[in-house]
């Protein structure tokens, strides 16, 4: 097996989220469409809260085992993003304002009385593939970030227009994103296509990514079971 060129290989990274990404999965496309119901929606954002809360978890254990001060650098902006600082407060504080936009209790989100038990095994299942694998392939199953931009902006607009009852200062988590996730997805691709220097390297990135794609997937699935449409 050759070796992938860049082109080829960005090109394969890239039609894992054509085929895969949670874009495409029906509770995700109800939700765009407009169809979730309150009910749905609400259980939507408490569950992706588990989600955000580990991505800083997940980061740290990358920052770990990054090899040069440079990458630890650029890397350690991501756990800013979300834990925050001192007067911004960042990611987790604007997703639990987007909890209270939807009405559900700051204590209810921290509590994570609402997180279903098929979700936190997803999202535990990806901090710990971040664990145990070699930083450049913890590094590939970030790149679902490559997707997450048009995600964004079109969810921007469906929540404004087809969910008039949440209120707009929910949205301020997806706002700041759409300038983080391009900067965080470029630098991720560019470690990638540096470190994979073998053909084996380059399909490990792309079934990590294909992995991540799965935990995105597994936590929509477990959305759909527990809040079917009819129930509403
Ligand atoms: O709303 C979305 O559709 C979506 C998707 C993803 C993703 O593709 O994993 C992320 C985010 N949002 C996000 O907000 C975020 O901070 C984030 C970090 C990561 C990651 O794996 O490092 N993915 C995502």
């Amino acid at each position: 097996m050759h070796l992938l060129s860049n082109e080829e290989f960005t090109m394969r990274l890239r039609r894992v989220g054509e085929l895969r990404y949670h874009d495409k999965h029906p509770y995700h496309v109800r939700m765009h469409e407009g169809k979730l119901s309150p009910t749905q929606l609400r259980a939507w954002v408490a569950n992706r809260f588990y989600y955000q809360q580990n991505i800083p978890v997940k980061d740290a254990l990358i920052l770990s085992k990054l090899p040069t001060r440079e990458e630890r650098r650029d890397w350690i902006q991501r756990i800013i993003d979300h834990d925050g600082r001192e007067g911004n407060e960042g990611g987790i504080e604007a997703w639990i304002r987007l909890g209270e936009a939807v009405d559900i209790p700051r204590e209810e989100m921290l509590d994570e009385r609402h997180v279903l038990p098929a979700v936190r095994f997803a999202v535990d299942a990806y901090v710990n593939f971040c664990r145990l694998q070699p930083w450049p392939v913890a590094v590939a199953s970030s790149l679902t970030e490559l997707f997450a931009p048009v995600l964004i902006t079109q969810r921007i607009a469906v929540f404004e227009r087809l969910y008039p009852w949440i209120r707009p200062e929910g949205l301020e988590y997806f706002q700041a994103r759409l300038h983080q996730a391009p900067r965080d997805a470029d630098h991720g691709l560019e470690l990638v296509l540096r470190e994979c220097k073998d053909r084996r390297e380059q399909e490990q990135a792309i079934a990590a990514l294909n992995f991540k794609c799965d935990v995105l997937w597994a936590i929509l699935d477990a959305l759909g079971l527990a809040f079917p449409n009819e129930a509403n």
